[in-house]
């Protein structure tokens, strides 16, 4: 699309940019020049082209493919994600976004009303695009409801069965479910996600792209699965035992005995489905773990930090976005110079740094207004994915 073209499609539906239009070294960069008496030089956008994305190797692939994005709190993880989305889905692959970040942000970033926890359509996409809110308290209700309501030893004791609940160790359900767990929003997110991708009518969607909750939550999620998973072997050890008890019980009074092998149950399809929630995040064919940074060394810290951690947990990581560089500008105030220097000084330590020098490195600049809706996330967009 022709950059004028945009432009003129940014200024009519975006309020928030066109109030700002006349200021945007971005816009002003497109239009290869001067506004408001700025020069800016051809550099910027040069300088900005060496970090490409290779946007070409993501939209190739005609297979489902899983992409997270995650990082610090507040550095461009939403905005990043539903601009990739909206990429996808311009390119002709039907999209899901999806934010897992109990404080979602989708709504607001697309300036659109996808609050609910139901698949939403984006308006203003030709492709589908479909988004989704998860509301974890709905999901965590339908946990409950597959694991029972009481803790495990309270079940235990309340079916005369407390002597098996050593067998459990601490763990209590209820608890678990009830503690400010973002871990548990997340993975009950993922979890849900699972169900909507194995679902036939959701089958067309090649693309799936997560929004995801800041560092710490996210690192949580990805060892979530495991402690679930063992959670569930002990609980399902469990209830072998006692079926095999109650076998017996029956059998001393001349009761038909029961059937060893029993169908499925909820606590197996859980079990699985967490299993597909492990597979899926270490899958190098299907899934990306996408870090979202930005320009200073707090940032750069804990995006190291994710990375080793990421790697630990044999997640497919390539990419590297630093969000909100000041792009150049001939007339700098003192401030502005100022962060510049830092912002290059911080760029090198990434080129040093021995856990994120591995990664494609995409440079996004800082936009003098905010990203709100579909023709501000494909201008985004444009600039990042190429
Ligand atoms: N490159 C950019 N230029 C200008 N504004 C930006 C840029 N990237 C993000 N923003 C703005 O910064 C704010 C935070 O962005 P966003 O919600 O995408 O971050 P986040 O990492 O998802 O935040 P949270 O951790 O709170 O979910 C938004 O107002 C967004 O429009």
């Amino acid at each position: 699309m022709a950059a004028s073209l945009l432009l003129n499609r940014v200024t009519r539906t975006s309020r928030s940019i066109s109030l700002h239009l006349g200021f945007n070294p971005l816009f002003a960069q497109i239009h290869g020049g001067r506004i408001s008496g700025t020069l800016f030089r051809e550099r910027s956008l040069a300088t900005l082209a060496e970090g490409a994305s290779h946007f070409d190797e993501m939209v190739s692939v005609s297979q489902r493919k899983y992409y997270l994005l995650g990082g610090k709190g507040g550095v461009g993880k939403t905005s990043c994600a539903a601009s990739l989305a909206v990429k996808f889905a311009s390119y002709g692959h039907p999209t899901i976004v999806v934010s897992t970040d109990p404080a979602h942000s989708l709504s607001d970033s697309f300036s659109q009303d996808l609050s609910g926890g139901v698949l939403k359509p984006v308006q203003g996409v030709d492709s589908p695009l479909l988004a989704l809110e998860i509301t974890p308290e709905k999901m965590k209700e339908e946990i409950k409801k597959q694991t029972g309501d009481k803790s495990v030893k309270n079940m235990m004791d309340s079916m005369g069965l407390g002597m098996f609940a050593g067998e459990l160790g601490d763990l209590n359900l209820e608890d678990m479910l009830n503690a400010a767990s973002p871990g548990i929003d997340e993975i009950a997110a993922i979890s849900k996600v699972l169900q909507f991708m194995e679902s036939p009518e959701y089958n067309k969607f090649t693309r799936i792209v997560f929004d995801t909750a800041p560092t710490g939550h996210t690192l949580r999620l990805l060892s979530l699965p495991d402690f679930y998973d063992s959670s569930i072997s002990k609980i399902t050890k469990l209830k072998k035992k006692i079926t095999a008890a109650a076998s017996a019980f029956k059998g001393v009074f001349g009761r038909k005995e029961i059937q060893q092998q029993e169908p499925p149950n909820e606590l197996d399809q859980l079990k699985e489905r967490m299993e597909k929630v492990r597979n899926v995040f270490r899958d190098v064919d299907t899934t990306e773990f996408v870090i979202v940074t930005i320009p200073t060394v707090m940032a750069i810290n804990e995006s190291s930090r994710l990375h080793a951690s990421l790697r630990k947990e044999n997640v497919p990581v390539h990419r590297l976005i630093v969000n909100q560089l000041l792009p150049q500008s001939e007339s700098d105030c003192k401030l502005c110079s100022m962060r510049r220097k830092e912002q290059t000084r911080v760029l090198g330590l990434i080129q040093n740094d021995t856990e994120l020098s591995r990664l494609k490195l995409i440079q996004s600049p800082l936009l003098d207004a905010e990203i709100r809706g579909v023709p501000a996330l494909k201008f985004m967009g444009d600039l990042i994915w190429k």
